[in-house]
């Protein structure tokens, strides 16, 4: 569904799991910066509105999108996140450029989601105007900002729950006898 059927800000608390307990790393590119602050603002207040504390929303600055990756790559390394949102807003120019960045940022961030464990939002904007770059950060169509605090806590969730269910199962095959370690043998279950 495009954008322009669906606003962006839209959602239902009660369908949300709690978020009281999640840290998050939020990325924010420097450049279009009149746009990234507003997409900032939409996900920093999504994630007050359902109970994240102030202290729990860590924010880094990054030069431009093309920065998002190693932004947020150090962001999931170096803090005790459950998720990183990558803010953005790429406009057409006159050259390819926009092409290579969104292309590169958009691996770049696809990546870090299969290289690690930690869910990385993409929040970036990818836009052929200004006005439309407005319209989706605050403007007509709703705040991506807040689509991805709402992403951000879905995901973390997830996250948290595959980990239970993981340790869940650990302690189910120990208990039942079914595998046994060794003394400080520790247990990887094969995926
Ligand atoms: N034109 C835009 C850029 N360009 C800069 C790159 O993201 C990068 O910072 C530079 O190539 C140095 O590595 N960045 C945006 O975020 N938005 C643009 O519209
Ligand atoms: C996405 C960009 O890097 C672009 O806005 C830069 O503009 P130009 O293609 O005119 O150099």
């Amino acid at each position: 569904m495009a954008t322009i059927n669906k606003n962006l800000s839209v959602y239902d608390k009660s369908t949300l799991p709690s978020a009281k307990d999640f840290r998050f790393g939020v990325v924010v590119s420097e450049w279009n910066d009149n746009i990234t602050e507003g997409l900032y603002k939409g996900a920093e207040e999504a994630f007050l509105d359902n109970e994240v504390p102030a202290e729990n929303i860590i924010r880094w600055n990054v030069p431009g999108s093309f920065e998002l990756i190693y932004g947020a790559k150090k962001m999931l390394q170096t803090q005790k996140v459950d998720a990183v949102i990558a803010i953005g807003c790429v406009i057409q120019g006159q050259t390819k450029h926009f092409d290579f960045v969104c292309e590169g940022v958009t691996q770049g961030i696809k990546d870090l989601n299969v290289q690690t464990d930690i869910p990385v939002i993409f929040c970036v904007l990818t836009d052929n105007t200004m006005q439309q770059s407005i319209d989706r950060s605050g403007g007509i169509h709703g705040n991506k900002g807040t689509e991805a605090a709402i992403a951000a806590i879905k995901m973390a969730y997830i996250r948290q729950q595959a980990s239970l269910t993981h340790d869940y199962v650990q302690q189910n095959l120990l208990t039942s006898g079914a595998i046994q370690l060794d003394e400080g043998t520790p247990l990887e279950l094969k995926e």
